[in-house]
């Protein structure tokens, strides 16, 4: 079985400088990645900025020739540059003395916006199909390219079916058909008795697995055992893959369990750390023992680092993320009712958040990522403000870039920092490093242009999640702006519009293991 269904394009025309299509008509050019479908026009044009809006008529889907900017970070270094792009991969990086300006099709100068590799969110709920109203591919990843988010990463669950099959994978593939707009990946999903089922999903095109040691909130996918994981692991070893935990386990209950339920701390109480500590140390137990890759996704209590540290040192092969709204959001600032601000595991006080921004900061923590978990507004209970039977999962896939640099601006990271733990890392652990998350010769043409000094307020109309009103950060004011995003060198989103279709039939990767990293 192979992966997505791949269809090779045959060149139908030489696209070049002169050759113009007209305004609707479809010119179909080959693609050294026969994913894509691509819809192109070729004029050569170089557009000046002089003012806060990139000033240009380029048709919104165009393939991009060259992107000139006075602030390309390169490595740790911002510097004038222009990045030559062919075939959707970065071709050259040049001075602008060097450029000789003669390429296939357009150029985009983009003034002294800032240029970087577009963000791989590697934890991102898109639900479809089955639950598409409280998401969809289509909805998900404008809201990506809105973000400067350039690739995604689908968890398994909350879609009907889940991804725990190797036919329900390519019933998921055949619904994002056609509907992305930025690169999506998936995970498939580990629950008890589908192991055999595993493999042929890795040859399929999965990037891993997810599992939960804890109920997950939809009864299609439910929690697996210790007898689970070890045979889990047995078939993972030696094929390269990765496990993914959701690391809660459920503890003895030590604390009230009728307090207010509209009280946010009612709820914080019932998930204590010391339900992630006792899931760390299940994880870590079996990562030594198997040496399979695994990772913890949205790490909240800082309590458990020392347990996930002290395995890394004793070879366990083991990463550990953390969201954005653990590093933005508090819990003593989250009022009665505020359901829109219920994850799990829970958003914990600011002493436990300057801990993880310790971490992240040295090293402990290797990644940032938004664990977009939608859903549609009744499900929240915003009407009771009731936290003990809202649904857990918070909406913010638009705003990881601006919501991360608000904070860690004002704390010493560099925009270098911002790659890494955005965009490197992220790849990384989806076996997709060697061709996103990087600004150089050979990669993927995925950009996020975008103004790190500008300000915004997030307002309902720039929100392009299916159920906007839910995020948690509806009228907060943000540091960044996204200005342009560019996938595989295609023009997607430009200052609030996008391309008027999905970039390609195939804008889905199927993914090769990292076996080196094993
Ligand atoms: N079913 C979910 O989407 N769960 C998610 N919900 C959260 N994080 O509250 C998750 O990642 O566990
Ligand atoms: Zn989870
Ligand atoms: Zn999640």
């Amino acid at each position: 079985m192979v992966g997505p269904e791949i269809q090779h394009v045959t060149q139908t025309g030489k696209v070049n400088k002169c050759l113009s299509f007209g305004p609707f008509s479809r010119g179909w050019c080959l693609s050294t990645r026969p994913l894509t479908f691509l819809k192109c026009r070729s004029r050569v044009r170089v557009f000046c900025t002089h003012s806060f809006s990139i000033k240009t008529d380029m048709e919104l889907g165009s393939i991009v020739s060259a992107v000139r900017s006075k602030r390309v970070l390169l490595g740790d270094e911002v510097r004038p540059a222009v990045i030559v792009i062919k075939d959707g991969k970065i071709h050259q990086i040049l001075s602008d003395s060097d450029f000789s300006g003669d390429v296939a099709g357009e150029v985009l100068d983009v003034g002294d916006r800032l240029v970087m590799p577009g963000i791989v969110d590697c934890h991102v709920h898109v639900n479809e199909p089955g639950r598409t109203s409280w998401e969809g591919f289509w909805t998900a990843t404008r809201a990506a390219a809105a973000g400067g988010v350039t690739t995604i990463v689908d968890m398994p669950l909350n879609s009907i079916p889940p991804t725990t099959t190797l036919g329900n994978f390519h019933e998921k593939l055949q619904e994002a058909t056609g509907k992305c707009f930025v690169d999506t990946a998936f995970w498939g999903g580990v629950i008890p008795g589908n192991q055999l089922e595993l493999r042929p999903m890795i040859q399929a095109g999965v990037a891993g697995f997810k599992c939960f040691l804890i109920h997950s909130g939809v009864e299609e996918f439910p929690h697996v055992n210790d007898w689970d994981l070890h045979r889990t692991m047995k078939q993972l070893q030696g094929t390269g893959s990765v496990l993914l935990f959701h690391a809660e386990r459920d503890v003895q209950q030590t604390t009230e369990e009728n307090g207010d339920p509209c009280q946010y701390s009612t709820f914080l109480q019932s998930r204590p750390d010391d339900m992630e500590i006792e899931a760390i140390r299940t994880v870590t137990e079996l990562c030594l023992q198997y040496q399979v890759r695994c990772h913890i996704v949205h790490l909240s209590s800082a309590k458990p680092l020392k347990l996930i540290q002290e395995a890394r040192q004793a070879g366990a092969p083991l990463t550990v993320e953390t969201t954005h709204h653990y590093l933005s959001l508090c819990a003593e600032n989250i009022p009665a009712g505020a359901t829109q601000f219920k994850c799990c595991p829970p958003i914990r006080g600011s002493v436990n958040q300057e801990q993880l921004w310790s971490a992240l900061k040295a090293g402990q923590i290797d990644m940032v990522v938004s664990d977009h978990s939608p859903c549609t507004p009744d499900l929240k209970k915003l009407d009771n403000g009731d936290f003990t039977e809202a649904w857990g999962g918070i909406s913010s896939l638009q705003f990881g870039l601006p919501l991360f640099w608000s904070s860690a601006s004002k704390r010493g990271f560099k925009l270098s920092d911002v790659v890494r733990l955005l965009s490197q890392k992220t790849a990384q652990l989806s076996s997709l490093d060697n061709q996103k998350g990087s600004l150089a010769p050979g990669y993927d043409a995925d950009l996020v242009i975008w103004d790190p000094e500008r300000e915004f307020e997030i307002k309902e109309a720039s929100i392009y999640h299916k159920n906007k009103v839910l995020t948690p950060y509806l009228g907060v004011t943000l540091q960044g702006v996204v200005c342009v995003t560019i996938v595989r060198g295609l023009l997607v989103y430009r200052e609030g519009s996008f391309c008027p279709e999905p970039l390609g039939k195939h804008l889905l990767i199927p993914i090769q293991p990292n076996c080196g990293a094993q």
